[in-house]
């Protein structure tokens, strides 16, 4: 029978895309095992707000710029499959892609508040996950609603070659070197910049 790729899939804002998202992929490139880690630049995260979001075009060009890597894929697939909710999103991408395994990636902020997001159970128990650590997130993480509803299916960081190949719910916390960087902390360097140029202009 033929292998099926193993993809891991990075959903996110990308507003912009920066070296954490960078690291963490590349990074999941080794852990899991994987073949290629897909970008899946959201049109619009439900629980951010439309303050402030670049236009997609605008996301997917930052995304494409800082990826340059031949195993990194950036693309718009729920403006192609219609959907807004990961849940329905990955749904429709196992369904489609029968020749893949699919590994969701995320960090630490997001297993926070995963119990937020629509039909969170079914993610858990439609594909396994990986959870990467970020400063300041991670107690909150491991306490956090999600991480004790599945805690009898988090798997040994050691077996992280296994985890694409267990059948889900299967979960992992790594601990992978902190990054603090974010895409907030660089939208406000960026905003505080113009404030500087612009009050140099005034004088
Ligand atoms: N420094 C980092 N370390 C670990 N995971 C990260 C890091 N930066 C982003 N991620 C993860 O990448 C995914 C996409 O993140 P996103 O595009 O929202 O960037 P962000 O820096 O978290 O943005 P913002 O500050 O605007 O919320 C999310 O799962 C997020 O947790
Ligand atoms: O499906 C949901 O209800 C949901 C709620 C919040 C966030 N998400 C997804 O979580 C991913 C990370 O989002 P962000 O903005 O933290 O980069 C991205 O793919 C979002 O679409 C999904």
């Amino acid at each position: 029978m033929k292998r099926r790729r193993k993809i891991g899939l990075l959903g996110g804002s990308f507003n912009p895309a920066h070296e954490g998202h960078r690291d963490i992929s590349l990074a999941a490139l080794a852990y899991f095992g994987l073949d290629e880690v897909w970008w899946l630049v959201a049109p619009q995260n439900p629980l951010k707000s439309t303050d402030g979001m670049a236009p997609l075009a605008t996301r997917i060009a930052s995304a494409q710029a800082k990826a340059a890597h031949p195993r990194i894929r950036v693309t718009d697939i729920e403006i192609r499959l219609g959907t807004r909710f990961t849940a329905d999103t990955l749904a429709k991408l196992v369904d489609l892609y029968r020749d893949c395994r699919f590994l969701w990636l995320m960090g630490a902020d997001n297993l926070v508040q995963i119990d937020h997001w629509k039909n969170w159970q079914q993610i858990f128990h439609l594909l396994p996950i990986a959870v990467f650590d970020r400063p300041t997130y991670t107690y909150r993480a491991l306490a956090a609603k999600a991480a004790r509803r599945f805690a009898k299916f988090r798997l040994r960081e050691s077996a992280s070659l296994e985890l694409i190949e267990t059948s889900a719910p299967a979960w992992m916390f790594m601990h992978h070197r902190l990054n603090p960087i974010s895409a907030t902390a660089i939208r406000a360097e960026a905003a505080q910049a113009e404030a500087r140029r612009a009050a140099a202009r005034r004088h």
